[in-house]
């Protein structure tokens, strides 16, 4: 952990006027945690500033491995994930995402196989400088939590992300011991807010009026993003984001001003699933999120994916995706 971007990343950023666009003007350079690390947000806005706010989701579903030409096995896998990291991390212009999102069932579903291949695809994009979200939604008792934690934030853990998503079904706070770890050892995590499928809205709604499931978690993320950057000394750039990032839907970002959420008061990435595939546009996400934009890292899977195998449609597809996604701050 504590690396810098890679040569093609600094490249890039030195090409691009990103960061007029998303004002997320921050370099890891200087930046530490209490801990001494390199924090994950500083990290993470500097790829975006790099590479536009993209995550590129890694969700190998059989469909997508049959449309590959590959068998659903271990070894169809591998392929499919390599691919997906090479045209992620080589681009002409260097890395072309600000993260990769491996989605963690997709994996599991080969049992042990599966998850070395998640293995060596995490420690692959590490060595490459791309940074990695599990998208393992996990949540326990804080006593069980810890073993969870462990798996996806310790620093020599074979599953070791540089963040995971978090589901707080049972209760905000029995997330902390991923909160804690992941500040510590400069990585992050992403909480379940407001997620893109229909079906959330019947718990993340729910609370007395004005006190929405989605706008206690809002708040509590805001609270620990607070002391965290507070306990972080920013070597004279202004901390951008906090250790905990948030998942808000880009298909229900509108909803969140409903629900009395202050996005933007996180001072956390806000995870966007739903861009593509899901129906959300660069346009739609830019209305729903406001001011919380500058925030906001899009991620899309299966729009992107589908232009696979060829290196060249993958390529394609991710700079599609980046240039919608990028338009001048007065536009956004
Ligand atoms: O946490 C997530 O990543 C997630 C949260 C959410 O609210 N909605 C959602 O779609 N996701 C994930 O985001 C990805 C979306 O994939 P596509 O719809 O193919 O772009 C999948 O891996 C989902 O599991």
């Amino acid at each position: 952990m504590g690396r810098h971007l890679t040569a093609g990343a600094r490249r890039a950023a030195g090409r691009c006027d990103r960061a007029v666009r998303y004002r997320l003007v921050s370099s890891p350079a200087g930046q530490v945690n209490s801990a001494g690390r390199v924090p994950f947000g500083a990290r993470l806005a500097a790829a975006m500033h790099a590479a536009g706010p993209l995550c590129l989701g890694i969700d190998p579903h059989p469909q997508l491995l049959a449309d590959w030409d590959l068998p659903d096995t271990p070894v169809g896998l591998e392929r499919f994930s390599m691919t997906a990291l090479e045209a992620a991390a080589e681009g002409p212009d260097g890395i072309a995402v600000a993260a990769l999102k491996p989605q963690v069932a997709l994996f599991e579903r080969h049992g042990s196989a599966g998850l070395a291949v998640l293995e060596r695809l995490l420690r692959r994009a590490r060595q490459a400088g791309v940074l990695t979200i599990a998208d393992a939604k996990r949540g326990d008792i804080g006593s069980t939590m810890a073993g969870y934690a462990e798996a996806w934030l310790a620093d020599d853990a074979p599953l070791a992300a540089d963040a995971v998503t978090l589901s707080p079904y049972l209760g905000y706070g029995s997330l902390a011991p991923a909160v804690e770890l992941a500040e510590a050892t400069g990585r992050g995590v992403f909480i379940l807010a407001l997620t893109s499928n229909p079906e959330g809205a019947s718990v993340q709604h729910a609370g007395a009026a004005g006190d929405a499931v989605a706008r206690v978690i809002t708040e509590a993320a805001a609270g620990d993003n607070a002391r965290a950057l507070a306990a972080q000394t920013d070597g004279g750039t202004r901390p951008a984001l906090g250790p905990v990032g948030l998942v808000v839907g880009a298909t229900v970002a509108e909803q969140a001003s409903r629900l009395g959420l202050d996005l933007a008061g996180v001072r956390g990435a806000l995870l966007a699933p739903g861009f593509g595939a899901q129906g959300a546009s660069g346009a739609s996400m830019r209305a729903g999120f406001g001011a919380a934009w500058p925030s906001v890292l899009a991620t899309s899977s299966r729009a992107i994916l589908a232009r696979g195998p060829q290196m060249d449609g993958l390529r394609e597809g991710i700079r599609a995706a980046v240039a919608e996604l990028s338009v001048p701050a007065e536009d956004g």
